[in-house]
């Protein structure tokens, strides 16, 4: 039963946004430099709305042990002090592909369908059930390998990235699977009976949508741009 549940959730590898064809392309080096930063620049969208989502779910969440572990995240990304934590790797990152800070912190340059997708995320993070929120997450079961293949990527098809710049995915191979690992266990113990474990199933399908969503804004507006 338990076992059949992960097999369910590890299936969506197959809708991740790694097989992407933006993706795909970047890995395989085919991704002009404005196409490159326009990724970097539009996911700062995310990355900044990662602590508010996951506050969302601790905000929802009863469990004390649970909340205590989750708060970890947040301090993750926001970092102990200004200039430090994932937020502050990201912004290092545009730096590294010379991105203008201005511009990647300028919210009117967010491209609307980037908007629309993370906005989703973090609106289900407020309003589905905490569990749910939690299996949202579980993309981060598949995000390892793909991290790897994108330093690896950016190494040899981008020399003109500040290699300095790759340190958020490099710190993020490490943190992602502690993470994710950390969430199955949550949803296995709390989603018990078949309508919870489906509904954990469906947040992940979701959350696959949301990153899909992302590319496809990124793929439309720079098609030409390979
Ligand atoms: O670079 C990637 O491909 C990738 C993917 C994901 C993911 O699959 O959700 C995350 C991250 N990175 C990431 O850096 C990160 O901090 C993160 C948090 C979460 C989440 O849903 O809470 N996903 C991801």
């Amino acid at each position: 039963m338990t076992e059949q549940f992960v097999a369910e959730l590890r299936r969506r590898a197959t809708i991740y946004w790694e097989k992407h064809p933006f993706q795909q392309a970047m890995l395989a080096g085919e991704l002009a430099p404005d196409a490159i930063r326009a990724f970097v620049s539009n996911r700062w969208y995310y990355q900044a709305s990662l602590p508010r989502k996951d506050a969302a779910i601790i905000a929802n969440c009863p469990v004390p042990a649970v909340r205590r572990r989750w708060l970890e995240r947040i301090a993750y990304h926001d970092g102990a002090a200004e200039g430090e934590g994932g937020m502050a790797d990201w912004l290092a990152l545009c730096d590294a592909v010379g991105l203008d800070r201005a511009d990647v912190l300028d919210p009117e340059k967010v491209l609307p369908g980037v908007r629309f997708a993370v906005d989703r995320y973090s609106a289900f993070a407020r309003e589905a059930s905490w569990v749910a929120g939690v299996a949202s997450s579980l993309t981060e079961l598949f995000a390892p390998d793909l991290m790897g293949r994108r330093i690896e990527a950016f190494r040899t098809h981008y020399p003109w990235i500040d290699p300095a710049g790759l340190a958020y995915f490099e710190k993020r191979c490490v943190q992602a699977p502690r993470e994710a690992g950390h969430a199955l266990e949550v949803v296995l113990e709390y989603a018990r009976t078949a309508e919870q474990r489906a509904a954990c199933a469906d947040a992940l399908t979701l959350k696959c949508e949301v990153l899909w969503a992302m590319l496809d804004a990124l793929d439309h507006a720079y098609r030409g741009h390979r």
